[in-house]
């Protein structure tokens, strides 16, 4: 039996996807965490923990590198919530260029019995734009980014993309009228919105500053629904004041952006629908138990990417440092208590490598020593043996 220590809201449709062989809440030393939001930036992780897995899509709330320290899988569920956050961004691209906000307001303080010619003559100051013909400018062309270019082309924009690091997956999925371009100034300068997509890492934090929005057109739409400090608040107040800014967008409020008509702050609810919270779960549900039950890496965020066929009785995984002569000192405690390896994988991601050794001939007497000796290895970081199931 496995035991899963959720935080956060995780819908009931991600728990009931777990089999019976796995419990919810009941132990204080769980195989794995199913999590969202929580900030474990600083927690000390418990000693049988073998997984985070994050239903959704940022890990920054995760210390990635004390987890692989620790011999911990992160995961993330990549796309599960993408089409929320696009239509979320979508709307209040509407929203703004139509003056929503500002004209429900209007409604709501004029509420006589007759104000039909009232608001007929007010109605001019809520006269909007359309978004057809206008340019967007996508930051991050990931699983979000990706499908808000794509919507944004279907109601007739122009789009222009800037992604270093577009891995060749997400590629296929831009619709190819996307204009991608090899920095940001080139494609925010004639851009009427921009919109950002990217993780919270280091090289992200303060991606939008002073000097970007310097170079975008006067009167831009500014988006954040990736993370607070990924573009800097202070220099969008600054430049809202100089009408550079029309309007910002953002999923992260925080002191210095509160109270202002150009602003519009929702709280953190991108992927806050019935739908994404179900794909995130379900999703994750699936990840812990993939991993736990057959040690596959698919969308690890700290492991090489791997999925073996479980045919033998037992599965060895080793994470390790990624340096010379880890198989070999892994396959010598093996060959040293007459255990033969049936089938045996070994990828590398980085500075950590996942070793997959499979074999029929452990048993109960070999087992616990064989784990014991291979975490001992100094650049082991933890070795576990998987009965196959069933
Ligand atoms: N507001 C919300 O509720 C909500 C919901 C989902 C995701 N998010 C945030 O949005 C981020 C993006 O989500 P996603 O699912 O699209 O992630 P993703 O990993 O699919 O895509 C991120 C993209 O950003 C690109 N990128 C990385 N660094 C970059 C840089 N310096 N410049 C330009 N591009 C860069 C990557 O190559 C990748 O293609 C997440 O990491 C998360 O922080 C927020
Ligand atoms: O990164 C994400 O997936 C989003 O920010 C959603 O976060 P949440 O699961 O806490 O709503």
């Amino acid at each position: 039996m496995y035991d899963v220590k959720t935080f956060n809201a995780i819908a009931q449709s991600g728990l009931d996807t777990f089999t019976n062989d796995f419990e919810i809440n009941q132990t204080d030393d769980p195989d794995a965490y199913l999590i969202r939001s929580v900030n474990l930036l600083e927690a000390e992780f418990p000693q049988n923990l073998k997984t985070i897995v994050r239903a959704g899509a940022g890990v920054n709330n995760v210390p990635v590198d004390k987890a692989t320290q620790q011999g911990i899988a992160v995961f993330n569920t990549p796309g599960s919530n993408a089409n929320a956050v696009k239509e979320l961004v979508i709307s209040l691209m509407v929203a703004t260029a139509r003056n929503l906000f500002a004209a429900n307001n209007y409604s709501n303080e004029h509420t006589e019995a007759d104000v039909s010619q009232r608001t007929e003559k007010d109605k001019t100051k809520f006269n909007g734009t359309e978004l057809a013909g206008k340019r967007l400018a996508v930051i991050g062309l990931g699983n979000v980014g990706s499908m808000v270019a794509n919507a944004a082309l279907a109601l007739g924009m122009k789009v222009i993309g800037y992604d270093p690091y577009l891995s060749a997956n997400a590629a296929w999925r831009i619709n190819n009228r996307v204009k991608r371009v090899d920095s940001i100034k080139k494609a925010v300068r004639t851009a009427d919105f921009v919109t950002v997509h990217v993780p919270k890492n280091d090289g992200t934090i303060g991606l939008i500053g002073t000097k970007e929005i310097a170079d975008m057109k006067a009167g831009v739409t500014l988006f954040n629904y990736s993370r607070i400090g990924i573009v800097d608040n202070r220099a969008v107040v600054k430049a809202i004041r100089t009408e550079k800014i029309n309007h910002y967008c953002t999923d992260f409020g925080e002191p210095v952006i509160a109270d202002s008509d150009k602003i519009t702050i929702t709280p953190h609810i991108g992927g806050s629908t019935l739908e994404a919270e179900s794909n995130g779960a379900v999703q994750g549900a699936n990840t812990v138990m993939n991993y736990l039950e057959n040690g596959d890496t698919t969308n690890c965020v700290n492991l090489p990417n791997m999925q073996v066929g479980f045919e033998t009785a037992y599965r060895i995984t080793v994470i390790h440092q990624n340096v010379p002569n880890m198989v070999g000192q892994i396959s010598t405690q093996l060959a040293n208590r007459n255990i033969n390896i049936e089938n045996m994988a070994n990828a590398a991601k980085d500075k950590v490598a996942y070793t997959i050794i499979d074999s029929d001939s452990l048993n109960q007497n070999n087992e616990d020593e064989l784990i014991s000796t291979l975490n001992d290895i100094a650049e082991v970081y933890r070795a576990r043996v998987i009965k196959h199931q069933g």
